[in-house]
């Protein structure tokens, strides 16, 4: 699903009008209808006291036709007008008529904190004070009424964007953006949605299609693309019937050391239950038994050493390498991984401390062989590309390295992004159990295994993480976020590919 700019979302207006040859009242109506439709399912006719706060903008008059449609439907309606600027626009103007024609009274207005209604923890309330043509943080009485909004208990639900969010630009004032309990968005969801410092403002989204011009949406490039179930299934390379093991490729899984064994053993593991042909894991001695006692299936090589890796020595081709987790930092290890690097053509995830001795090691990061996918969390990134001042310049910067280096990012974190050349991507699965220990490795493991299954490095990153996600919200489905733990996440990869083709779902227009 594509995410894209207010711009953007301006032109699919613009043109939808002209093409279906509709007014923009008509379209307004539409969005406000599909608004209306999905309250009125879920209220039931129950005339709870709903509050509409509607700015002087088309947001505004969203709310206005949300308001005229329920009272129309019996319900308990209060509608006030967020007087914050006198530049009325004509369809907010046409629709707050037409309130008053229909309650024979106008909505309440709102000039100053002396007007805010008060609000129980029994009501609804509906923020449509500023959509996506916010130009400049709320002030004032304005940013009061939204405090005042936020500080109730009241249900609240954002009409397009929650009101103080710019739809794709950093944000200013983070007193000043509505605290929404859930946001309705028309047709494409917006970037703010996703990204860690305004993520948190919109918690639970919906995109509700409001008939915008499908071909304009096909042809246009998004800020991003969302990956959903759609976009998994389509990544999905069918297993041939008659294939071999050597078919599914043989991965190298190069991590651990003393005390960190258990990081090379959930990444073997996670490699082959996403179906790689065989694994070898190269481990310090210590990990010797471990390895083979707890996956049998895998192959085991040795460093010399016995509690860290000094020297990777093996004697057969790698489809892939997955390299980094649990291995340390140690002078000798960096410097197995840079001979690695110069010895190696397969392509290579690479995490955990092998990112920070990449970021350490400026020469080595020039090593990095074509094809590689790194897979920092936000503190090993900082000290891949340095610090950012806001999460749109850390996409810039993550941008510049992905094509500097040729290489895919995945940003790990609640809506894990991956970055490649220019194209953002952004992942829809995984939950908060999934913070826990491991959780890296097996996402490591499991794209390494993808690698040796013919999958590009984008594929395989934005599958990978894709059926990651999936599987821990699987595991979470039956045993809570607490108890999550990253094997339950390896365990549960199976039953995610199985999932990607029993839950059948069309990419909403
Ligand atoms: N187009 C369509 O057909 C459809 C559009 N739809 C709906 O339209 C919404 C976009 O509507 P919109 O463009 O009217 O912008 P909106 O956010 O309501 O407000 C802009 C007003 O706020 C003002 N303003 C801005 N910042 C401010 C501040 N800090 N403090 C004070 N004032 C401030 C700004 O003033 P200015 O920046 O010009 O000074 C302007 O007057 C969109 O989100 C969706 O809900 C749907 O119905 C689908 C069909
Ligand atoms: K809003």
């Amino acid at each position: 699903m594509k995410i894209v700019s207010a711009e953007q979302q301006y032109n699919a207006d613009k043109i939808t009008i002209e093409k279906q040859q509709i007014t923009s009242l008509e379209l307004m109506e539409r969005a406000g209808g599909q608004i209306f439709e999905w309250l009125d399912s879920r209220l039931e006719g129950v005339p709870v006291p709903v509050h509409i706060f509607c700015g002087i903008g088309d947001n505004g008059g969203d709310g206005m036709v949300v308001g005229r449609l329920l009272i129309e439907h019996g319900y308990n309606v209060v509608i006030y007008v967020v007087n914050y600027s006198d530049k009325r626009s004509d369809n907010f103007l046409y629709n707050y008529d037409r309130i008053k024609k229909v309650t024979k009274n106008w909505p309440i207005i709102i000039k100053r904190e002396a007007h805010f209604p008060k609000i129980t923890s029994e009501d609804v309330v509906i923020d449509a004070i500023f959509g996506i043509g916010l130009s400049r943080s709320p002030e004032g009485w304005v940013k009061k009424l939204i405090t005042y909004l936020n500080e109730t208990e009241a249900f609240k639900l954002s009409i397009d964007i929650p009101s103080g969010l710019f739809a794709n630009k950093a944000l200013e004032d983070e007193d000043a953006v509505f605290l929404a309990n859930h946001t309705l968005t028309f047709q494409a969801p917006k970037l703010a949605f996703f990204l860690p410092k305004t993520a948190p403002f919109v918690r639970d989204f919906e995109v509700l299609d409001i008939g915008l011009d499908s071909d304009f949406l096909d042809d246009l490039k998004p800020l991003a693309h969302l990956i959903t179930l759609f976009e998994a299934k389509n990544l999905y390379k069918y297993r041939d019937k008659y294939a071999h093991k050597g078919t599914f490729g043989h991965a190298l899984i190069v991590g651990g050391s003393y005390g960190k064994i258990g990081a090379a053993v959930l990444a073997s593991k996670a490699a082959f239950k996403i179906g790689a042909g065989l694994v070898t894991a190269f481990v310090p001695k210590c990990g010797y038994n471990i390895l083979q006692t707890t996956i049998p299936e895998a192959m085991v090589a040795t460093d010399k050493e016995d509690e860290i890796i000094t020297n990777i020595v093996i004697d057969f081709e790698p489809t892939a390498i997955g390299i980094g987790m649990g291995i340390g930092k140690n002078k000798a290890t960096a410097e197995a991984i840079t001979k690695l690097f110069k010895t190696q053509n397969a392509p290579m995830v690479i995490d955990a401390d092998a990112l920070n001795i990449l970021a350490e090691n400026k020469e080595v990061l020039k090593l990095l062989p074509k094809s590689s996918i790194l897979t920092p969390h936000p503190g090993e990134l900082k000290r891949l590309i340095g610090a950012w001042k806001d999460d749109y310049e850390k996409l810039e910067k993550v941008k510049k390295f992905s094509k500097k280096n040729e290489a895919v990012v995945i940003i790990k974190g609640a809506f894990t992004t991956i970055v490649y050349m220019d194209n953002l991507y952004i992942n829809s699965t995984g939950n908060p159990g999934m913070a826990t220990g491991g959780s890296g490795d097996a996402l490591t493991g499991a794209i390494t295994g993808l690698l040796c299954q013919g999958y590009n490095i984008l594929q395989a990153s934005l599958f990978g993480v894709y059926l990651h996600g999936l599987a821990g919200d699987n595991a979470a489905n039956v045993i809570g976020y607490e108890a999550l733990m990253a094997s339950d996440i390896i365990d549960n990869l199976g039953k995610a590919y199985m999932e990607l083709f029993t839950n059948d779902m069309e990419e909403p227009e």
